[in-house]
């Protein structure tokens, strides 16, 4: 399992997007959910029982209309809260047009004040599902205290018309169902409930929670009100023998939109670094190379960021290596760790939360069992991971994120991409993602992201590929395929 047991209004959202973008749509979703409904309303219902379909205008609502043709024996009435014209989804109007075209009755009512029920003896709740958002509104609450004053059967569709999913809490006025039939998995809130919760299996893809997919991008917000400093302010750490690899790590935080990026590295290579973009704020530290001096002004620097990216060219003196070791031991914030940092990572207790980006070669060095085939790697990445008590990116043709619970694999990214310095982009894009998200979605994406724009480069250029050209279609790839 990767997703947890129960998922949320946004963990929903993905999970839909990731399985329209294995070719699973969401109308053929809502036809399984019909379907499924249906079987449990006839599991309520008497051959000649009357079934009233409460819908709302959403795909809730859109699940009934599926239902309601699904049970052309019964004597069944559709009522749509709210004008035809105002249906919030195509597949739901699709499924509406359908039945107005078909012998089914239906009716519609928007004023609160009109709504009433003939005394039916199963009143299907399909009002509202996770899509609701605060206090009930009319003509939703009126309807919910007629069907929670009718004397009949109330099956509810996924959620009663009341819960909010995201925070597993019963609106005032909610409906107070007898049963319950919820898609795909369990929602926050739907245990707390007296009435019987079956959950039916809608035919979501297998992988559709495990593959980093486009649905993930919806962990992405950009507020309209947002401000300067809600995106974080990320630290990268880096240079020395190498230049390059602490701006390119720099650049890539803030094309995926990082507020702030700063880039410690050694006084000697200051003005090297700088000179790579006008955008990069640097803040040397002294000497050639990271040594243990340094390792106190940098933890008081690091304090003050998001997150930090701790690796990119740094090399492997024996100095450097004993100063990152200080360095993690005693910071507690987020880290992505990348190239010759990996290499104390086992040998270190921090209370910081890393995230390590190894290819395989650095995996299996830091005591990662290696596998022929992608599924056993998973497994084991999610073993040392969870030794470790880290999240490991594991790169590779499939980029394996786990953090000892879950595991996703990302399948982004192309051959092109093997040539040096795409691994800082990642470091810098993951970076930036840790500096908002939780290390695990934030590692997930940052593999989609890296991967994503690495294959929209190829798909103008062709090979030859060079880490710079993935700078600016990073935002390409976080925003403009966003679902
Ligand atoms: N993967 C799945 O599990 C699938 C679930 N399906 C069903 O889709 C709904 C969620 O649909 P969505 O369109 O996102 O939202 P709703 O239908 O729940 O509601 C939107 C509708 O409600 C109005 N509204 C919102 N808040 C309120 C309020 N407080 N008072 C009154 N009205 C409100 C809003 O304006 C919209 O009109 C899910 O539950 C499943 O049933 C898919 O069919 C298949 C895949
Ligand atoms: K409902």
């Amino acid at each position: 399992m990767t997703f947890g047991s129960e998922l949320t209004g946004r963990e929903i959202a993905i999970v839909d997007a990731n399985a329209a973008a294995l070719g699973v749509t969401r109308k053929q979703l809502m036809e399984s959910a019909g379907n499924a409904a249906a079987g449990v309303i006839r599991d309520v219902a008497d051959a000649d029982d009357r079934i009233e379909i409460v819908a709302g205008r959403g795909n809730n609502g859109g699940d009934a209309l599926v239902a309601a043709r699904f049970l052309g024996a019964y004597d069944c009435r559709i009522t749509l809260l709210g004008d035809p014209d105002d249906i919030g989804t195509d597949i739901a109007r699709e499924n509406w047009d359908a039945l107005e075209r078909s012998t089914v009755e239906t009716r519609t009512i928007g004023d609160s004040t009109a709504f009433d029920l003939s005394d039916p003896d199963v009143v299907v709740d399909a009002m509202l599902g996770t899509g609701i958002s605060g206090a009930l509104r009319e003509p939703v609450a009126t309807a919910a205290d007629t069907i929670n004053a009718a004397d009949a059967t109330v099956v509810s569709l996924d959620v009663p018309s009341g819960l909010d999913a995201a925070a597993g809490t019963l609106a005032e006025g909610a409906v107070r169902p007898d049963r319950v039939v919820t898609f795909h998995k369990p929602k926050p809130g739907l245990s707390d409930l007296d009435a019987p919760i079956e959950v039916a299996d809608i035919g979501v893809p297998p992988g559709a929670e495990y593959f980093v997919e486009r649905g993930d991008l919806l962990r992405l917000d950009r507020p309209a009100d947002s401000h300067k400093g809600d995106f974080g302010e990320v630290l990268v750490i880096g240079g020395g023998p190498y230049t390059g690899a602490p701006a390119l790590a720099a650049q890539s935080a803030l094309r995926a939109g990082a507020d702030l990026v700063r880039v410690a590295v050694p006084a000697a290579i200051a003005d090297e670094v700088q000179g790579f973009s006008e955008n990069l704020i640097v803040r040397p530290f002294d000497g050639t190379q990271l040594t243990a001096p340094a390792v106190d002004p940098l933890l008081d620097l690091a304090a003050d960021h998001d997150s930090v990216v701790l690796g990119p060219g740094l090399g492997d003196a024996e100095a450097t290596r004993s100063a990152v070791e200080d360095l993690l031991a005693d910071f507690e914030g987020t880290a992505v760790v990348d190239a010759d940092a990996l290499r104390v990572v086992p040998d270190v207790e921090t209370d910081a939360s890393l995230i390590c980006t190894p290819h395989r070669g650095e995996f299996e060095r830091m005591g990662g069992r290696d596998a022929t085939d992608w599924e056993t790697r998973a497994e084991h990445v999610a073993d040392l991971a969870a030794e470790l008590g880290a999240t490991l990116l594991v790169k590779g043709p499939a980029d394996i994120i786990s953090d000892g619970e879950s595991t996703r694999v990302s399948r982004t990214g192309n051959p092109g991409m093997t040539v040096g310095g795409t691994g800082d982009v990642l470091a810098g894009v993951t970076g930036a993602l840790a500096a908002t998200l939780d290390p695990l979605p934030a590692a997930s994406l940052g593999a989609y992201v890296t991967g994503r724009a690495g294959d929209l480069v190829v798909e103008e250029n062709g090979y030859g590929l060079v880490a710079t050209d993935l700078l600016d279609r990073v935002p390409t790839a976080m925003w403009s395929e966003r679902p």
